[in-house]
């Protein structure tokens, strides 16, 4: 176990405007899976605050699978292989168009594992965004790092799905969704695109889908169901990868849960992602 606490409380504070362009070209990625976005509208929808405050690193300062290399804000953790864990959000206001907004990052927790795939450490940051003085976001995001991938060894045992299905969807994300989805966030993160490297380095089997792509769908389709009410919060956690070009289903499940559980699954009912969404 390595000692982190260095890294506890560091704090990143990054501007920006709200302008409106990457708002359009994120409604046009995602065309009629999204609802969400109005091109009058005076605020952007939940989670759209992904397109803004991104990481500008320059080309020398980019580690080998495409992100800035570990050791700035985020600690070095030895274990090469990141992705995205999962997120709990709140929305108390609406990030409005043609204005700054404030967004202050602060790494909240370290924690080292053990895991059915082995050794992982996750990395939460928690991140606070602003606009005139009031807190309009908070978002939490659990960052996990993996060990090398071992040649020849199996694919790491996947949860399956079990709840009843009340709902569902299918999208079949492709190469020119998950292209247009990295480019619109400014992710270098080569599993996303650059098939030698996840297979060849990272051993899966094809390009991985983005955790905040399949959970945007995810938000989008939960709020088809409850047609379009508003959001107050939102988590979701990420179970299993999607490899690009497999069917993604998108299902609200039956339960008795006040917050309505919603998950991403594979076709052979592999259970991708678990998000709950809290209406206002
Ligand atoms: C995370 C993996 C490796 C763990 O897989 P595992 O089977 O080894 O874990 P486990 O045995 O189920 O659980 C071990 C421990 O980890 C915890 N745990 C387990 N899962 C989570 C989770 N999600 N969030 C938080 N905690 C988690 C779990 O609760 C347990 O804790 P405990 O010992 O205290 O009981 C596995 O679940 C997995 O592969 N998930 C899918 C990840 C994925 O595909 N993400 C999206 C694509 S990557 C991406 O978008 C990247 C991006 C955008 O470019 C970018 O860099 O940010």
């Amino acid at each position: 176990m390595s000692d982190w606490n260095d890294w506890l409380g560091r704090s990143e504070r990054r501007s920006d405007d709200i302008v409106r362009s990457p708002a359009m070209r994120l409604a046009a990625t995602l065309g009629d899976l999204t609802s969400s976005y109005r091109p009058d509208a005076a605020t952007l929808p939940p989670l759209w605050h992904w397109l803004y405050f991104l990481d500008a690193t320059p080309r020398a300062d980019i580690g080998p699978d495409g992100h800035a290399a570990k050791g700035g804000f985020l600690p070095p953790i030895p274990l090469p292989r990141r992705m995205y864990a999962g997120g709990r959000l709140t929305f108390p206001g609406g990030l409005a168009f043609g204005a700054p907004a404030e967004r202050v990052s602060t790494v909240t927790s370290i924690a080292e594992k053990r895991g059915r795939s082995g050794p992982l450490a996750f990395v939460t940051v928690r991140h606070e965004i602003s606009q005139h003085g009031a807190l309009v976001t908070t978002e939490e995001h659990d960052i996990v790092y993996r060990e090398a991938a071992r040649p020849g060894a199996p694919p790491a045992p996947a949860p399956r799905a079990e709840r009843a299905v009340a709902v569902e969807e299918t999208v079949q994300p492709d190469e020119v969704m998950l292209f247009r989805f990295s480019a619109l966030t400014f992710n270098g993160h080569r599993i996303h695109y650059d098939h030698p490297y996840v297979t060849g380095v990272e051993g899966y089997p094809g390009l991985i889908v983005h955790g905040p792509l399949i959970a945007m769908l995810l938000f989008e389709f939960a709020r088809r169901t409850e047609g379009g009410r508003d959001v107050a919060a939102f988590s979701f956690r990420a179970a299993s990868p999607l490899f690009c070009g497999t069917p993604l289903r998108l299902v609200r499940t039956d339960g008795p849960e006040a917050a309505p559980v919603f998950e991403a699954r594979a076709e052979d009912e592999r259970l991708v992602m678990t998000a709950t969404v809290t209406f206002a």
